[in-house]
């Protein structure tokens, strides 16, 4: 299996090489499909990421969730932790952590019972995960574990294999452009 720095070195490669509109049109077309999920369309309160350098781009989703009355919050990096703070206005996002869009104002909260949508580098039909090696994510929902997680990706970041750690926390469900994977227990 390939190591996680080879396939995140990859995954990095193809995402440089697309362009603006397809990451805006493919973007668009899977948010459907997450948008269709009974999992979206029950959560009341939505935790999502601003994306950044042409990962799954999540505007869209937000627009949907304010419309359908749904809370929505966004991840801050606080030394090895995220801190989420309610979003009610674009504006709110100015380049934090890495360039990564974070809000700058906006009450900080904490919920038990929402729905998470993840990010991520690459992820297998098991739904493991590999991220950008900050483990934020794996460390965020080992405290809070009534979430609902549902993570986006583009089909080229679908590998046959990734690696998984004991500490990795796997993904309910995958929304890509062409399948919806659920992740089974076993
Ligand atoms: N949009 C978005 N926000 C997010 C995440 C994410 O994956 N996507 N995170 C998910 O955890 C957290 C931030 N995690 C990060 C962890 C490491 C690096 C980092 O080291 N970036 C470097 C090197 C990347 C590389 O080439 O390995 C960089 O961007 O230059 C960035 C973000 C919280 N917010
Ligand atoms: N629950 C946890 N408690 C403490 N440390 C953890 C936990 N989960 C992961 N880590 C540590 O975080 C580091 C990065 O983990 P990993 O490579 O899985 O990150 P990632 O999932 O790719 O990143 P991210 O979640 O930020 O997108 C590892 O050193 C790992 O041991």
């Amino acid at each position: 299996m390939e190591e996680k720095k080879v396939i995140r070195k990859k995954i990095f490669a193809i995402r440089q090489d697309i362009s603006d509109q397809w990451v805006q049109d493919i973007s668009i077309e899977l948010s459907k499909h997450l948008i269709d999920l009974p999992v979206f369309q029950h959560a009341k309160k939505v935790m999502i990421y601003a994306d950044y350098h042409h990962e799954v781009k999540t505007d869209y989703i937000i627009r949907a969730a304010w419309e359908a009355g749904k809370q929505v919050a966004v991840p801050k990096v606080v030394g090895k932790e995220m801190v989420f703070h309610l979003l009610t206005d674009f504006k709110q996002l100015k380049p934090g952590y890495f360039g990564i869009p974070e809000p700058v104002s906006g009450e900080a909260v904490c919920w038990d019972e929402a729905l998470m949508i993840m990010p991520g580098v690459a992820f297998d039909r098991k739904n493991h995960r590999i991220g950008y090696g900050g483990g934020f994510y794996d460390r965020y929902l080992e405290k809070h574990p009534g979430l609902d997680t549902v993570a986006l990706a583009f089909d080229f970041q679908i590998k046959d294999q990734v690696p998984c750690e004991i500490t990795d926390i796997c993904p309910q469900i995958i929304v890509t452009e062409t399948e919806t994977l659920f992740r089974r227990e076993d």
